[in-house]
């Protein structure tokens, strides 16, 4: 990174010099005919070559790029050093600047392949161990609660990482888990979440799981404190919360205030940002669903991505292949947002869940050396499953003045081929169907073909596509834990590509603080709105005021 700014390396002068004499030029349409070999030139096989076999196919031929541009963006990332700084995480050096701390969320996955040093992860494996034998236990019913019945439902209460991760993989992985234990995933400070939770639970079993990394966040103590009250209202009794509540935590003395005790708790360590914790004891939720082996199919996926990430040549890596075609669209054609569309309804979180991991990461406006970029960093993300995006947003994708960059994601096969997988097929015709329509559009010429003569010149208008809407399409046979693993791996991978080239910290959160802090002046206000000052006369006299009004103990 050097100081610079991504927009004073060479490459990035020379692609913008590009962007602006060629772009007229680069039409999806024109390049496909052009070029018949163009899918085999920019789509590549991802076969695992350790862990448990997983096979993706990247298609990225849909891109509004040629072999020359790709190799621009790739001379991008050469040039602001991704490697160095790849090789510098996966050694634990602390590539978290501004907290000082090592990246590590590859040595949870690692099985001891990688030599890393760093404090904790030599601590991993018994984690791991701790977590097999609990989940083990409350999976085989021999774990039971203060009146001796077996643990049928289990709560987490976290938010954020603590909440994200685990929802988004025991959704995505559901026909793996034990359909006899019910997982409820609280997170909201609105009470109406953790009530409507609690009202669907018996005391006598279920097991609240309490993540949280730094153990203070407030959601989720407080919603912790309200289950506690609601369990101890039956069990009366202290001594029963060690056999329903347990902790995953980085701090050991928060959690013993809190009354649970050391040996329920599970530990992970100050590298493990929140946004990549679903790999460590904060996945424990996702052991006890889908089982621990299937957990670990998980881990040995994501390690197997990781080491495709730090092996193979940029030209074939998929996560750095991902950035670069990112990086065109963010940075010189002004996308602002990305979708994520898989056409599977178990990932209907996967968006949900890399909002926090690319836009927490990669949310940023200031390099790691303090200077403010001159450029756009992280884009929004957002998307939904399958078909319901096209019945809703896929207008505006299609026809509307915005350049939305697409990922479609899809399983070959399915968990459920009801119908003789009708249902799939249908599917699977819709994943084709669409990138095709946002790349080639449809002509006025076809449109008057269509409607015939005495067609209005406006309706004929309002039927044209005018395609060269670029996408990337993601296959893969089955979605199985491994899988699963190594995807998510491929787009953490991928947003620490992109935040290096712009020079930022991906791994520092500091944009959640402020409104953090504002809340706890304004909460201990609350008690007299009165009395309240020292905020914008919108707030002080305007809505406390209002809510003084209406409120009601
Ligand atoms: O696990 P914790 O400490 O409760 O943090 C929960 C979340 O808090 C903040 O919003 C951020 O720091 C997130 O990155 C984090 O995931």
């Amino acid at each position: 990174m050097s100081g610079k700014l991504a927009s004073d390396y060479d490459s990035w002068k020379k692609l913008q010099h590009i962007y602006d004499s060629e772009r007229s030029k680069l039409i999806l349409k024109d390049l496909f005919a052009q070029d018949p070999d163009r899918f085999s030139k920019f789509s590549t096989e991802y076969n695992s070559t350790t862990g448990p076999d997983v096979t993706f196919l990247l298609d990225y031929s849909k891109n509004l790029i040629t072999e020359p541009i790709l190799n621009d963006l790739l001379s991008l990332i050469r040039e602001a050093q991704v490697e160095t700084f790849r090789d510098k995480m996966f050694a634990g050096e602390h590539i978290n600047t501004s907290e000082d701390r090592a990246v590590l969320h590859v040595a949870l996955r690692n099985f001891n392949d990688f030599q890393i040093q760093e404090a904790g992860t030599d601590e991993v494996a018994s984690v791991l161990e701790h977590m097999k034998v609990f989940s083990e236990s409350v999976r085989s019913g021999e774990w039971k609660g203060y009146t001796g019945k077996t643990i049928n439902t289990i709560v987490n209460i976290g938010i954020g990482g603590s909440d994200l991760g685990p929802v988004m993989v025991t959704e995505a992985l559901k026909p793996y888990s034990k359909r006899d234990i019910t997982a409820h995933f609280v997170s909201n400070i609105d009470g109406t979440h953790i009530a409507e939770t609690l009202r669907a639970c018996d005391p006598e079993t279920t097991l609240f799981i309490i993540a949280s990394k730094t153990f203070t966040t407030q959601e989720t103590i407080t919603n912790a404190e309200s289950a506690k009250d609601w369990f101890l209202a039956s069990a009366k009794d202290k001594a029963h919360v060690a056999k329903h509540f347990v902790a995953l935590s980085t701090n050991t003395k928060a959690v013993t205030a809190f009354g649970i005790a050391q040996e329920n708790m599970f530990q992970f360590w100050d590298w493990v940002g929140g946004r990549y914790s679903l790999w460590s004891a904060i996945g424990l939720s996702i052991a006890l669903v889908i089982g621990y082996d299937n957990f670990e199919q998980l881990l040995k996926g994501a390690h197997g991505m990781d080491k495709h990430f730090k092996e193979t040549p940029l030209e074939k890596n998929l996560p750095v292949l991902l950035a670069a075609v990112g990086l065109w669209y963010n940075d010189f054609y002004g996308s602002q947002t990305h979708a994520l569309l898989p056409y599977d309804q178990y990932l209907h979180k996967f968006a949900d869940y890399f909002q926090q991991g690319d836009m927490e990461s990669n949310g940023k406006t200031v390099t790691k050396n303090g200077h403010r970029v001159n450029y756009e960093t992280g884009p929004i993300i957002w998307g939904a499953a399958g078909t319901n995006g096209q019945h809703s947003f896929y207008q505006l994708v299609h026809q509307g003045t915005k350049l939305i960059p697409t990922d479609f994601i899809a399983p070959a096969t399915t968990h459920n081929p009801i119908a003789n997988s009708k249902h799939h097929r249908i599917l699977l015709s819709n994943f084709f169907a669409q990138p095709e329509a946002l790349a080639f559009g449809k002509t006025e010429e076809q449109v008057k073909k269509e409607l015939g003569s005495g067609a209005s010149d406006a309706l004929i208008k309002s039927k044209v596509f005018e395609g060269n809407k670029p996408s990337n399409s993601i296959m893969f046979p089955l979605l199985t834990p491994a899988t699963l693993g190594a995807l998510i791996a491929m787009y953490e991978h991928k947003i620490f590509v992109q935040g290096v080239v712009w020079g930022i910290n991906s791994f520092d959160q500091m944009g959640v603080e402020l409104g953090k802090v504002l809340a706890k002046n304004i909460l201990a206000q609350l008690e007299k709105p009165e009395d309240v000052t020292g905020h914008d006369s919108s707030v002080n006299y305007g809505l406390i005021h209002y809510y003084q009004k209406y409120r009601k103990e």
